[in-house]
């Protein structure tokens, strides 16, 4: 038995939701390019779930539903309130309180095909409302009611804000969403399965899967890459910032990837966005900045910028708090891992691979006083 590092290149399960081949990606076959500039987020979460895209009807129940269940238990909001708030990381703050609203759902525990459905869609229309609610309860705000009106894109933002959103920061947001939802096997899928496939609950699959997509090599490079624009502060400090981090062999974060080898598809939508925003806020230094590192790592290490590193200039320019960049990317993944979830029950084996075992052979117990 021999491994193989970080499990590179192991085909771990077959999936109908999203496919990368030749570094083109497609969700249920439709090119991610195609989604970004039509879709909205709920016509692809119901996409994800559905593996097909709705009628109007079906869009117009299903954006209702979602609306209709945005709203969390008043316990999950006191409980912000008792949290060490200047020092709890927000995904440290959202994975509680998704563990927690599992406790306020009757059918946490019904495993039935109906149940598991009702359950993504809850999922699906709270986790906006945990994001939005903890950045203002730590802010001394009040929460702000989800308007039934208003779509996906449209409520989170007025959620997060209490203002009704610009249209332009609507469609960035919603395009946001589309490029974030799913992603075949990547590491906080693979952990929602891995999870799942115990036959555990919904929301333990999530709750881990949130742990797993906190991480800086996974979706908490977004914040990261901001840490590190603020850092260099202006573009004549790009080059040598950029150089020393090279030269020290340490890694730059929203580039490289595991899958992509030529570059992720999403990224232009984002570098576009990115400097259509920086411009429109006065901010284009920021554009500026990652491009000039865009050119740098591309052209010292042929590693091209991935889904992260735009879209943290997006987030910035869209007036989010740097720290929320990474449950962001949860509340589209939400879609991805729901979606992973219900076809691993569709389908289910427990997930347990091997280990190669490295350790010292057969050794003899040495009792305690003679160590
Ligand atoms: C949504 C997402 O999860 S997208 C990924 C977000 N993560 C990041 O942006 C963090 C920075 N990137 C990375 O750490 C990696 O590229 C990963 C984790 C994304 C992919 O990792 P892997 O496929 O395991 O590649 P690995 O980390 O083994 O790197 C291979 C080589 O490329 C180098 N490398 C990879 N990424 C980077 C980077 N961002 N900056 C500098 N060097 C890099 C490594 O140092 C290594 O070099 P070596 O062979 O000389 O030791
Ligand atoms: O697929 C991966 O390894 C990481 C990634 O880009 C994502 O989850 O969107």
């Amino acid at each position: 038995m021999t491994a193989t590092k970080g499990l590179e290149g192991i085909v771990a399960t077959q999936s109908a939701i999203s496919s990368i081949i030749d570094d083109t990606l497609t969700y249920v076959g439709y090119d991610i390019d195609d989604l970004a500039e039509n879709a909205s987020f709920e016509e692809v979460v119901y996409l994800l779930w559905h593996q097909r895209l709705p009628k109007a009807d079906e869009l117009a129940e299903f954006k209702q539903q979602l609306a209709d269940n945005m709203s969390i238990p008043q316990p999950v909001l006191d409980h912000f309130k008792t949290y060490p708030i200047d020092k709890v990381h927000p995904m440290a703050a959202v994975r509680t309180a998704v563990t927690l609203l599992g406790l306020y759902d009757e059918n946490a525990e019904d495993m039935s095909d109906e149940a598991n459905y009702e359950k993504a869609i809850k999922l699906q229309a709270k986790i906006a409302t945990i994001v939005t609610a903890f950045s203002r309860i730590r802010k001394g705000q009040e929460p702000v009611a989800p308007k039934k009106d208003l779509g996906y894109a449209a409520n989170f933002l007025y959620m997060l804000t209490g203002e009704q959103p610009q249209e332009i920061a609507i469609e960035a947001f919603n395009k946001a969403l589309v490029l974030h939802a799913d992603h075949e096997l990547n590491a906080s899928t693979f952990t929602a399965r891995v999870c799942v496939a115990t036959l555990s609950d919904m929301y333990s699959g999530v709750t881990a899967a949130i742990g797993a997509l906190k991480g800086p090599l996974h979706g908490g490079a977004n914040e990261q890459v901001m840490k590190m624009l603020m850092e260099i502060g202006s573009e004549d400090k790009v080059e040598s910032f950029i150089r020393e981090k090279l030269d020290n062999k340490e890694k730059i974060m929203g580039f490289g990837h595991r899958v992509y080898r030529k570059g992720d598809p999403r990224a232009k939508h984002l570098r576009e966005m990115s400097k259509k925003l920086t411009t429109l806020r006065g901010e284009e230094k920021w554009y500026n900045m990652s491009q000039q590192i865009e050119s740098i790592v591309t052209g010292e290490k042929n590693l091209p910028p991935n889904v992260d590193f735009y879209s943290a200039s997006v987030y910035h320019s869209l007036g989010i708090d740097h720290d929320l960049f990474t449950p962001i990317f949860a509340v589209s993944r939400f879609s991805g891992w729901t979606a992973h979830i219900l076809e691993q029950y569709s389908n289910n084996r427990l997930i347990r691979p091997r280990a190669e075992y490295i350790g010292p052979d057969m050794q003899k117990y040495v009792p305690i006083n003679e160590r």
